[in-house]
């Protein structure tokens, strides 16, 4: 588990670090399937703004925010479109013209080429949204990879922000027998030199000089629509729901597949207009906003990424205090050149009082932690003290949540949450977003910061962990208090804590349904919430709530657990089996009818937590991280979460091992007060 961090980073075949030469050519498959060496052009200029990779420029430009898919959109309106490495057949790009298949609903094939699986048509969400682009004169923010063949130019940056654009047409043609949709971008403006033209190309004719024209026309006889001559081969319907579509050209009735683009259309212009235009300045100015508002550097827009003023680079925010454009953290770093640019802006980050972090201090929103449904296999117990109300949550043989509310009276105490939460801020954490692979297979930055301190854990690399004796006094003070509620719920002979992660919130931020690992853990997992409140849940993961996974393969555990769907039925069906009332077939068969029956996209939250500030949970029982999850969305403007874990000292190299070593002195252990 501790080396997950290293190889979780995803090595890109095309990176290149400085020293190696850029590649000066490109494969690609001809319409005829062989293979093409093409020479790659210099180009003329420099992007406005270029990334690294995907989680930095989603992170920074408000205009583009898909870290998978090619199309971004707002309420149903596209404002960004990412162009990839292989273009599929026909993909044409000019310096003004872009013309691509709309994507989605397709299979890779592993080597950048692609698929077409469904029929696609005007009701395809990514064409609707290019569709409302068009007709409510929204531009469109085109972004270029390195490995895009089309453009056969040698491309300055990993991902390139072309400039705005227009969608000046949408139609369907034919491929590997499914009707997929094409778009046709134009250059919003036409006067303004292209920076990915040819080096040494000639500036653009003024529009004043230019003979626009549009494409020809023509109404199908068959369904009475319009459609443009796109292909050189001749007129046809490119409506896709049309019986007449693409018929038309050759003796039986069908197209041909070998289509080249009509001259005449590719040359084609519409003329300016001033009514289109974008939704978004295409270098947004996040720096200028915080030179407005110095005083919200915790706030969501401060949390989003900036250009960098020297080398126009997007840079995510991945550092407590603000920006680095050379991040020397980060694995995946490409430098472009010998010398990477210095530049870095460094937050002034006043202490937050608790009051401005905290609504409704003494008001408790959740006043039923356990959903309706589960309330009877959810053993609930209370116990309270001075200075805890102490709430357990049983799941039967599972393992149990407790959750430790603070009262009133501690928070102030000397050494306690408040002082805490003031000194956390003012500590010196390290704490930073790394990056990881996320459900959906791509690779995005964690919505909170994150500093390892004692044993290495997960997702922060080994080296990255401070060992105890190097953590700031607050972590140490925040371990006591975890320390003693670890004791409370798995009694002191239990092995106690040797990890402690540390994770700041500023606005918004949240961390998503995940275990804390099962096989690396010890059982018991605890932690400390400050500052603004939060909202912790628990779910069956995916698998479990449905008894296989989402493709129908049954789980090999079949686990019937309060959370999953069908409960009832599969207790039953279970006991059957255990009894020797059904064969091991026919248990299998009533299991899958079960599973294939689940319609419910993901399962609901059994318990949910209402987290305040000086509250701690501990989480008991290596089958909770099993078979459960658990998510925490942060509330207000400002939090941390102090998380001690057991890490197996065998699961660590065993020179980390020392880093984990915590003997606290006799005045340091924290009596629960
Ligand atoms: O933010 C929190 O309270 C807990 C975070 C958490 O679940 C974790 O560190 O694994
Ligand atoms: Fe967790």
């Amino acid at each position: 588990m501790p080396k997950r961090g290293k190889k979780q980073q995803g090595k890109n075949p095309k990176r290149r670090r400085s020293g190696q030469a850029p590649s000066q050519v490109t494969q690609s498959e001809s319409a005829s399937g062989s293979a093409e060496v093409q020479e790659l052009e210099d180009v003329r200029g420099q992007p406005a703004v270029w990334a690294n990779d995907r989680p930095s420029l989603c992170e920074t430009l408000p205009w583009f925010q898909s870290h998978q898919g090619g199309v971004y959109q707002t309420e149903k309106v596209c404002h960004g479109f990412f162009l990839g490495g292989h273009g599929g057949p026909r993909d044409y790009i000019d310096d003004e013209i872009v013309i691509t298949r709309v994507g989605g609903d397709c299979e890779s094939n592993g080597n950048g080429a692609v698929t077409q699986m469904n029929d696609q048509s005007w009701n395809t969400r990514a064409v609707q949204s290019l569709r409302a682009s068009q007709e409510s004169g929204v531009a469109v923010g085109l972004i270029i990879s390195k490995g895009n063949q089309p453009i056969k130019r040698k491309l300055p940056h990993e991902l390139n922000v072309m400039g705005w654009f227009r969608v000046v047409e949408i139609w369907f043609e034919n491929t590997n027998g499914k009707s997929g949709a094409r778009v046709r971008f134009q250059k919003l403006d036409l006067e303004e030199p292209s920076w990915w033209a040819k080096r040494g190309s000639e500036d653009p004719p003024p529009i004043s000089q230019r003979n626009l024209r549009l494409p020809e026309s023509k109404i199908c006889k068959g369904c009475l629509r319009s459609s443009k001559l796109v292909y050189e081969q001749g007129w046809m319907c490119l409506q896709p729901k049309s019986s007449c579509f693409l018929s038309g050209l050759l003796d039986d009735g069908t197209a041909p597949t070998d289509l080249t683009y009509d001259v005449n259309f590719l040359s084609s212009r519409e003329p300016p207009d001033d009514h289109i235009k974008p939704q978004f300045s295409l270098v947004p100015n996040t720096l200028a906003e915080l030179e407005r508002f110095p005083d919200a550097w915790s706030q969501k827009f401060a949390s989003r990424g900036v250009v960098c003023p020297e080398c126009h680079k997007c840079i995510a925010r991945r550092y407590w205090k603000g920006w680095m454009c050379h991040d020397p953290l980060d694995d995946n770093v490409i430098t472009e050149s010998a010398a990477p640019c210095q530049w870095k802006k460094i937050l002034d980050v006043p202490t937050i009082p608790l009051k401005a972090v905290q609504e409704d201090l003494n008001v408790r929103s959740i006043n039923k932690p356990v959903d309706k449904e589960w309330r009877t296999h959810i053993q609930q117990e209370a116990h309270s003290t001075d200075a805890y109300h102490r709430m357990t949550y049983i799941i039967g043989d599972v393992g149990k949540i407790v959750h430790f509310r603070a009262n009133e009276s501690i928070l102030n105490k000397p050494k306690g949450p408040d002082d805490l939460f003031q000194r956390l801020q003012q500590a010196d954490l390290g704490l930073y977003r790394y990056s990881i692979n996320t459900r959906a297979g791509t690779r995005q930055l964690t919505k909170s910061f994150a500093a390892n301190f004692g044993m290495p854990y997960k997702y922060v690399l080994s080296v990255r962990s401070k060992g105890f004796d190097e953590a700031p006094a607050e972590v140490i003070l925040g371990l006591d208090r975890l320390k003693w509620a670890t004791d409370q719920v798995a009694g002191k002979e239990a092995s106690g804590p040797n990890e402690l992660l540390a994770l700041g919130y500023l606005e918004k931020m949240a961390m998503g349904f995940h275990d804390d690992g099962e096989d690396s853990l010890g059982p018991t997992i605890a932690t400390l919430s400050l500052g603004a409140n939060a909202t912790m849940k628990f779910r069956l993961k995916d698998q479990y709530f449905r008894g296989s996974s989402r493709s129908h393969v049954l789980v090999a555990d079949d686990a019937v657990l309060p959370g999953c769907e069908n409960y009832e039925e599969r207790k039953e069906l279970k006991a059957q089996r255990n009894a020797g009332e059904l064969t091991k077939d026919e248990y299998s068969k009533h299991r899958m009818r079960l599973a294939k029956a689940v319609t419910k996209n993901e399962g609901s939250s059994l318990i949910t937590l209402d987290l305040r500030h000086g509250d701690m949970v501990v989480m008991h029982g290596s089958l909770l991280q099993k078979y459960y999850e658990h998510s925490v969305e942060s509330k207000g403007k400002l939090r941390f979460a102090l998380t001690s874990r057991h890490v197996k000292p065998e699961m660590v190299e065993e020179g980390d091992r020392v880093k984990g070593e915590y003997n606290p002195a006799p005045d340091q252990i924290y009596n629960g007060e």
